[in-house]
């Protein structure tokens, strides 16, 4: 790339932002210009914003922590700025929605890691590994608000990521029923444990809305695109059960499943070491090299020990074996923050750039 894109960091004080500023301040493509967050925030430094509150392993970068914080609902101003944002806000749906069409109104790529959009039946919702041809519908999307670079694309719920990748690379047995249950990091909350000290030795049964996204999500991505539209998939039907586990990082998930032609353990297993897909494929920057990695111990993959996997932007999967009411029953085990949330952003964005959605101004 001749000289770096400018990208903003809209909500760059949360969980979220902070991940995304580690993973971009030395980015090869792309360089941090703007960083927003509430009209709180507006004119701090981002040092100041996040006193007390910034979670990453690295220092705050020094150029960062000296940027001026701007009102993410300063459309106009930061417009001005930067090539594309991404954006990871903490609002109300509705609001999210208004603000990331306002950016992209104002020709600016929104690359979310919000769920306000997810269901907008021209916003792409992507995996780079599985659904890139979904990026087709930026088009129709681009009609519809009347832009010519503006548009949204969309990176789904964390909690999909260990098991839509095992599922889809198995799509040629035609699975039909997926049951899971998943054991989710706090970091996922937006918090620390010394931000929620309830989570220390314990395991709550409940994230509010977790399931139904667990559940959806999947069926958009595996969806096709018809008149302009993505139109979810049918099967395979999915069972999930969402529960908040005393981990710091890591989205750990129990499936069992069945399929229409059942594989052997063998061909599933060599199938899921060699998955690749577009992101490998153009080497992008962010992109791991082996997606997934089958583990043969009895006792992985492990939330603590596996989930920075490839930079955390890889799944591992294990325990892959017969089960007395579906086919099989395995385990998977992806980061959320990473893989899951400002990760999967960010390769999101360079599979845009690299096919041309995403240019310098
Ligand atoms: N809603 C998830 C975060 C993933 O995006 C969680 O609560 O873990």
């Amino acid at each position: 790339m001749e000289s770096k894109l400018r990208v903003g960091i809209i909500g760059a004080t949360g969980m979220v932002g902070q991940r995304f500023i580690s993973l971009l301040h030395d980015h090869p493509w792309y360089d941090v210009v703007c960083l927003a967050a509430s009209p709180r925030s507006a004119g701090k430094s981002y040092n100041e914003a996040v006193k007390g509150r910034w979670a990453q392993s690295i220092e705050i970068p020094e150029k960062i922590g000296k940027m001026t914080m701007m009102d993410a609902s300063n459309v106009e101003e930061i417009s001005a700025m930067v090539d594309f944002v991404f954006c990871a806000v903490d609002m109300d749906k509705k609001t999210i929605r208004e603000l990331e069409e306002a950016y992209a109104k104002a020709e600016v790529p929104v690359v979310s890691n919000n769920s306000a959009n997810r269901w907008t039946e021209d916003v792409p919702m992507v995996i780079p590994e599985i659904n890139d041809e979904h990026l087709k519908i930026i088009d129709a999307q681009r009609k519809r608000l009347g832009t010519k670079r503006g548009f949204i694309a969309v990176k789904p719920n964390c909690s999909i990521q260990s098991y839509v990748p095992v599922v889809n690379a198995l799509k040629k047995y035609k699975p039909t029923k997926v049951n899971v249950c998943t054991y989710q990091a706090i970091s996922g909350a937006g918090k620390t444990f010394d931000s929620w000290p309830e989570m220390v030795d314990n395991v709550i049964p409940y994230i509010g809305g977790e399931e139904e996204k667990s559940e959806q999500e999947p069926m958009k991505i595996w969806g096709k695109i018809e008149n302009d539209k993505i139109v979810s998939a049918t099967e395979p039907v999915i069972s999930a059960q969402c529960i908040r586990v005393a981990a710091a990082d890591g989205h750990l998930a129990a499936v069992s499943i069945s399929f229409e032609e059942k594989p052997e353990v063998n061909e599933v297993i060599s199938i899921l070491n060699s998955y690749s897909g577009k992101p490998q494929e153009l080497k992008l920057p962010s992109a791991p090299k082996q997606f997934m990695k089958y583990m043969e111990e009895d006792n992985r993959p492990q939330t603590k020990i596996d989930r920075n996997y490839e930079n955390g932007m890889g799944v591992t999967v294990g325990r892959f074996r017969e089960d007395n009411l579906y086919d099989y029953k395995f385990v998977c085990l992806s980061h959320n923050t990473l893989r899951g949330a400002a990760g999967g952003a960010v390769l999101i964005a360079e599979l845009l750039t690299a096919e041309g959605y995403i240019t310098a101004k």
